[in-house]
């Protein structure tokens, strides 16, 4: 099987070209190229696959193998692969994911490659059936109570067509995101679990932030969940509707615009190709 191992912000993926290899078992290859020394490593599978609605169709497995509806630092690295590999000659292209069908605007450097993408994540869906989270479904979960642990936490939930979680912390250097991270992850409020994203602001237009994935873990970067947090912020009277977020592997710059689009900007980034024996 041949693949390209990829990353946006140090959130690294395994991605294969579905246009030309066939994967029967998504999941289970998934947990073999993710391990870090039995495969090739990486935070999960990315596939990249004809649509018969868009220029290309992205489906997301995580490290564990569950697949997610959406990976924003993924869908980039989707955009530049389909337009360094000749999929599609266009700077504007058309996504179909599991969070609906999402326009990129590609941005080339000197060589012709696209190392830059724009994303339209569409709009945040926020009540608790939509994220999805248990209780009133038509409510939305701003700033509220949530006992975890010795701790109490104040959460704010965003759904960018996967869950998210987003917490604002004093100092996220030093949290201790492994203690907190799957317990909320896993928490009966979220029967499809959750991400979760532990933000400091900075300023009101720069934060900083660490994200607990479900079904990964601990990453370098989170694309959905900065643009969760872009919202979350909003929505909490914390930043302005353009902020820079520094996470672990890289910044991303995003916006939630008036009309109640987020965009998110960022890099894309091809660091090999090869091929694996699935086993
Ligand atoms: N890292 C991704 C999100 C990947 C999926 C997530 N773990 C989930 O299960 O929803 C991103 O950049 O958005």
């Amino acid at each position: 099987m041949n693949f390209a191992k990829m990353h946006g912000a140090g959130n690294d993926y395994v991605y294969v070209n579905c246009f030309e290899e066939t994967i029967n078992d998504p999941a289970s290859l998934a947990r073999q190229v993710s391990n870090r020394n039995f495969g090739i490593g990486s935070d999960g599978l990315i596939l990249i696959m004809p649509s018969e609605v868009a220029d290309v169709c992205m489906r997301m497995f995580n490290s564990d193998g569950s697949e997610s509806e959406m990976c924003g630092n993924g869908i980039r690295c989707v955009a530049k692969y389909a337009y360094d590999h000749g999929l599609v000659t266009k700077h504007e292209i058309t996504a179909e994911t599991g969070a609906g069908i999402l326009t990129l605007q590609l941005f080339t450097n000197d060589a012709g490659k696209v190392d830059r993408v724009r994303v339209n994540m569409g709009q945040p869906r926020l009540t608790r059936g939509q994220i999805p989270m248990t209780g009133n479904a038509d409510q939305r979960v701003v700033n509220q109570e949530l006992k975890v642990l010795d701790r109490t936490f104040h959460i704010t939930c965003v759904s960018m067509g996967n869950p998210h979680c987003v917490i604002f912390v004093d100092n996220v250097d030093e949290f201790p995101l492994e203690k907190y991270g799957p317990v909320i992850e896993n928490h009966e409020l979220f029967p499809n679990r959750t991400n979760v994203e532990f933000v400091e602001i900075i300023s009101p237009g720069e934060v900083k932030q660490r994200t607990w994935e479900r079904g990964a873990g601990e990453t370098l970067a989170c694309g959905t969940g900065a643009s969760a947090v872009a919202v979350a912020g909003i929505l909490n009277g914390r930043t302005e509707r353009t902020i820079l977020n520094h996470l672990l592997g890289g910044d991303l710059e995003l916006e939630w615009t008036e009309e109640g689009s987020v965009f998110m900007t960022g890099p894309a980034v091809q660091v090999f190709e090869g091929t694996f024996d699935p086993q």
